[in-house]
């Protein structure tokens, strides 16, 4: 491996200074050479400083961390979890065919089948009214609680496919903030609200907290009826029971599906009763879809690897420490921040899998919002900040408001617009030549220096014909396994989360403690100021 990455650096030492449009002008083909297709999906990655030698030596790079191998064996069921001793099979979920995977020498298709049949007997019954609150009139409200993976995939995924929307509204609290269930709960009826609690643990505390609060709302106006109002999705279905929930509403899940991979399977139970079975069976495909491509298709041509190495090629080789995932569609608003858990929760790692430091950046820090609405507001960065930001540009070249086309196209202008400008740029000499036509004279250097783009600046542009349920299940899977292949060439786990446990641990220590002055002489300084502070302000 070394030796590749090494190969790598001094690649890029040697070709640094040239640019990435110098790259167009020597090769007229290049947007062809340097995107990938999928069906009605397109990777452009022209607009970056990888060229047919930097591309080989990436690819080579991937052959070297046996890519191929760890991807086969997450598919087959092997425990390539290893610190938490666990199959990794969010692959599963969308194997609708039901091609035997093994774990521990037993299939485990029959079980996901027959589990998402009975999610969908659930949503057809609530959908057309056979499950109905106590009352007996249909549910209008569906509020999935839940966190982490167990909120933002289905959150993100409902409010993408609004379009597809014939069931009941879809409303997530997450936060344990008290204002976002309030602010919630405020806008429904409790006769007409069905509660879907969604923890794989079932422990999350955050999602405990709001669970119950729910239910004391719910109790409130409902009594003994309340128990036709909550449905939940876990691991644990003792846990499930103990909280009170009727076992015909609890649909069950396996510890070999991560939550942030979770979406898939009966985590995204509120999907399906937003846009019903048939639309989520559409989604699954798109996955399934994307799962095929990335066995089958020769690494060059593989979308998810090409993604990957893309991105190890600006974080590792380039030295530029974020990406900005920028949707040009308002309905992936959530999606910056679902990639946020997807990539930086898998591998946001600093050891290998053997528990060795890793000495290459590992997961780079994802943000972004959509366009256009970046452009007023940190798009200035972008364009001529001191530091270089890899831009990942996503957009659909219809939409479905086909009345509103006009919309559209300036839409699609301005995404389009923001990638070249960062790669064109605008030099100083072509300021002073604007400048200069429009008759300024004065302090010329400096007006121009304001004025400049330094351009050169990377970007990716995923395209597709229209944000459709197939089409979200191929976007989520490619980055699914576009993390998977970066998290295989660091070496490293990219389905455990060891890291958000001190920070639990320590909030448990701490309530006792909160509104308190007394005991506060083993804590640290700053959080016992803190401390004795919130006391004061809460008196
Ligand atoms: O689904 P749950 O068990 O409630 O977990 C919810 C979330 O909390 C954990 O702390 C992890 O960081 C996440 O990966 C997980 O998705």
């Amino acid at each position: 491996m070394n030796e590749k990455w090494a190969a790598l650096e001094v690649y890029h030492e040697r070709t640094k200074s040239s640019g990435i449009s110098d790259l167009f002008d020597r090769d007229p083909m290049r947007f062809d050479a340097f995107s990938v297709t999928f069906g009605d999906m397109l990777l452009d990655f022209s607009k970056t400083s990888i060229d047919p030698t930097s591309r080989n030596l990436l690819v080579d790079l991937a052959y070297a961390a046996k890519i191929e191998q760890k991807r086969d064996d997450m598919f087959a069921g092997l425990a390539i979890n290893q610190s938490e001793g666990r199959a990794v099979l969010h692959t599963a979920l969308r194997n609708l065919e039901g091609e035997p995977v093994y774990v521990d020498g037993i299939d485990i298709m029959p079980g996901i089948l027959s589990n998402f049949e009975s999610a969908k007997m659930f949503t057809r019954a609530v959908r057309n009214g056979e499950i109905s609150a106590s009352d007996g009139a249909p549910f209008t409200d569906i509020v999935n609680i839940g966190i982490g993976g167990s909120d933002l995939g289905p959150a993100m995924v409902t409010r993408a496919l609004t379009p597809y929307h014939d069931g009941p509204r879809c409303h997530f609290v997450s936060n344990v903030d008290g204002a976002q269930i309030s602010d919630i709960l405020d806008l429904l009826d409790p006769e007409r609200t069905l509660f879907i609690i969604a923890s794989k643990t079932f422990t999350t505390i955050e999602t405990m907290t709001n669970a119950q609060t729910a239910k004391d709302w719910a109790q409130a106006a409902l009594g003994e009826k309340v128990k036709h109002h909550f449905a939940a999705v876990s691991t644990s279905l003792e846990k499930t029971a103990a909280f009170g929930i009727n076992s015909e509403y609890v649909f069950g899940f396996e510890d070999w599906v991560g939550g942030r991979y979770s979406v898939w399977g009966p985590i995204g139970l509120s999907v399906m009763l937003a846009i019903g079975p048939e639309a989520f069976t559409e989604f699954l495909l798109g996955a399934q879809d994307m799962d095929t491509h990335f066995q089958t298709a020769a690494l060059h041509q593989n979308m998810p690897v090409m993604l990957a190495l893309v991105g190890i090629w600006h974080n590792n080789i380039c030295g530029y420490g974020s990406r900005a995932i920028l949707p040009y569609d308002q309905r992936l608003a959530r999606l910056p921040a679902y990639l946020q858990q997807l990539e930086m929760e898998s591998n946001g790692k600093r050891v290998d899998v053997d528990g060795n430091l890793i000495s290459r950046n590992t997961s780079p820090i994802i943000w972004g919002e959509p366009g256009t609405n970046g452009q007023h507001a940190f798009h200035q960065l972008l364009h001529q900040g001191s530091r270089i930001v890899p831009c990942e540009f996503l957009i659909a070249a219809r939409s479905h408001e086909a009345d509103l086309d006009k919309h559209h196209q300036l839409l699609l202008a301005n995404c389009l617009a923001q990638s070249e400008a960062l790669m064109r740029g605008r030099s100083h000499e072509e300021v002073i030549s604007i400048l200069c036509e429009k008759g300024v004279t004065e302090n010329l250097d400096s007006a121009a220096a304001h004025r400049t783009f330094p351009g050169n600046r990377p970007s990716v542009t995923l395209l597709y014909k229209k944000l459709s349920p197939r089409t979200l299940g191929r976007i989520i899977a490619l980055y699914e396994h576009r993390v998977f292949v970066e998290g295989a060439v660091w070496g490293l786990n990219s389905f455990d989360q060891w890291g958000v446990e001190l920070g639990k641990e320590l909030a448990s220590d701490l309530l006792p403690l909160i509104g308190s002055e007394e005991d506060l002489d083993e804590r640290n300084g700053s959080t016992g100021g803190l401390l004795r502070t919130v006391a004061k302000l809460r008196q």
